[in-house]
């Protein structure tokens, strides 16, 4: 007898070949003891799979942008928008030969040789049909080529920084900056003086939680803090880091729809709890918190409230006010605006007071020390300023995708949405495939960019902690798929991705022993599997 369901799957040749085949990606040995069959030469080998050699078809064609806020000029088409950043950037900067072809066309071959050449080449197949579907957009987000637009001149003329007080250079880029600073503000219903420039939303993640517990632990009289099991890894982290100095710290579970129980938090806060983190929409599952609720809570108890933001700002409608959210985590590159920049929202009244992470000069209130990237800064604001003006526009041009996307896979017979199938963004949509290995899809699939979001992450084999905590089985987590849709996605993506997936499905299924036995209406809870 095997020990637990999970091994009882990988003692089975062709199920658990997807473990070899993982492991040999990362050159990793975990599984490396168990009895496997290589799924990526079976991939390879087969006549039913040619990922890459035929290019989606609709990868070729271009993507036409609606913009809502210049209804004049209704549609700006994508590729034409990136290309013209390009050569304005060639134009001002005069980096390439006179002779360069704009890729997408010829190239001669000195100039393909560049490095320049190649830069450019990478920075704009996304929209030449050589390069898989894009579908992991809580991973990250391109840029948009409005924010690109509006950064590039704070690479060349004004460089000044923003902190200097004595002349025009350090004034003209201070000036931009505060403007980012009022469109980030602006998309949260916060004051602009309640915004901290930081990294990212890992950066904003560790200062907040951190930065209070230290701040209102000094006296010791505020020792504990709550957050929940589904956080993303920096609040799980920088809340264990807090463990080891002395905090004690409480993680919530959740419901099986990813939702945390109110009743519970209520219980769980004491008089010495100086914060709750609880993020606003997960990155795996898309699940929204009840805000509102949770943030009456925290008020009543006098207890600060920080969000993990990093997936919601920008993408549903926010109110640090309504919600009595004390500190909000803000990334940008989720966004389409740069990456390595983000924001902390740090509530004035009533002031919330942290220990600064980073020290130094005493920037952005003495909170965050170090020179601003105002090219960074710039394209954040742009990238905000373009989420609230279009939220609507996006919202229903992404709830409509995701609705067909959702459709189509569950008409796939066993296979489940995770997480909560109303309370969730409709940008993440994770979906459980029974009898289907994840990392096996994930290979099948190498024409479309998606994560598990889950099982095996690239550093562990582990299945995914944020599953488990609803209560997934091993097997369930590990048969898990995120797909991430964005305000780049077009319907035919989504139409190909269908296809693509029912096939690929059918396909590895039919390499299932288990699958068959389903086929022949086998309870597989009733077999006792022996050893080999
Ligand atoms: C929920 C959540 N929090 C934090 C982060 C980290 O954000 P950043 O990449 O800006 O540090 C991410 C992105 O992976 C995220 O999804
Ligand atoms: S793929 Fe082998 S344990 Fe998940």
């Amino acid at each position: 007898m095997l020990h637990s369901k999970t091994e009882s799957l990988h003692a089975l040749p062709i199920f658990s070949m997807s473990c070899t085949a993982s492991a040999a990606v990362r050159g990793a040995s975990r599984c490396s003891s168990r009895r496997l069959v290589s799924t990526h030469n079976l991939l390879r080998n087969t006549s039913h799979y040619a990922p890459c050699a035929t290019p989606p078809a609709t990868r070729t064609s271009s993507r036409t942008y609606v913009s809502a806020s210049k209804p004049d000029k209704a549609q700006v088409n994508v590729d034409t928008a990136i290309k013209a950043d390009q050569r304005a950037f060639i134009n001002q900067t005069g980096n390439l030969p006179g002779n360069v072809k704009m890729p997408g066309t010829e190239m001669s071959a000195d100039v393909m040789m560049s490095p320049a050449a190649g830069i450019l080449k990478q920075a704009t197949v996304m929209d030449q049909g050589k390069r898989p579907i894009y579908l992991d957009a809580q991973a990250t987000t391109p840029t948009d080529p409005r924010v690109l637009d509006a950064m590039l001149p704070f690479f060349t003329g004004l460089y000044g920084n923003p902190h200097s007080r004595t002349h025009a250079y350090g004034w003209e880029t201070e000036k931009a900056t505060e403007q980012a600073r009022e469109h980030i503000a602006n998309l949260i219903g916060a004051d602009s003086k309640e915004i901290i420039f930081t990294s990212g939303a890992t950066e904003s993640n560790n200062m907040s939680l951190k930065g209070v517990a230290r701040f209102f632990g000094r006296s010791g009289k505020k020792k504990h803090i709550i957050t929940t099991q589904t956080e993303h890894k920096c609040v799980l982290d920088s809340a264990r880091h807090l463990q080891d100095e002395g905090f004690e710290v409480t993680y919530l579970p959740v419901q099986s729809n990813g939702i945390v129980d109110l009743n519970l938090l209520e219980a769980s806060l004491r008089p010495d709890t100086a914060l709750v983190s609880i993020m606003t929409v997960n990155n795996e599952i898309g699940v929204i918190q009840p805000m509102k609720e949770i943030g009456q809570i925290c008020r009543k108890n006098k207890t600060f409230f920080h969000t993990d933001g990093a997936q919601a700002v920008g993408k549903i409608p926010i109110s640090v006010d309504d919600w009595n959210v004390d500190l909000m985590s803000i990334s940008s590159h989720k966004i389409y605006g740069p990456k390595g920049i983000g924001a902390c929202y740090v509530r004035r009244r009533p002031r919330v007071r942290i220990d600064p992470i980073i020290s130094g000069g005493g920037q952005e209130r003495g909170l965050r020390s170090g020179t601003l990237a105002p090219p960074l800064v710039v394209g954040f604001g742009e990238a905000c300023r373009i989420a609230k003006e279009e939220m609507d526009y996006d919202s229903q041009r992404i709830q409509r995708l995701s609705d067909r996307l959702l459709k189509g896979l569950l008409s796939l017979e066993h296979t489940s949405q995770n997480g909560d199938s109303e309370r969730f963004y409709p940008g993440c949509v994770n979906v459980s495939f029974a009898y289907v290995e994840g990392e096996s899809l994930l290979m099948a699939l190498k024409d479309i960019a998606l994560s598990s979001g889950s099982a095996c992450t690239s550093a562990s084999l582990e299945p995914s902690y944020v599953l488990r905590a609803l209560g997934s089985s091993d097997e369930s987590a590990h048969s898990s798929i995120r797909f991430g849709i964005g305000r780049f996605t077009t319907e035919s993506e989504i139409d190909y991705v269908l296809k693509a997936v029912k096939e690929r499905v059918t396909f590895l299924r039919e390499l299932s022993p288990l699958w068959e036995l389903v086929q022949d209406g086998v309870a597989l809870d009733s077999i006792e599997w022996s050893q080999h």
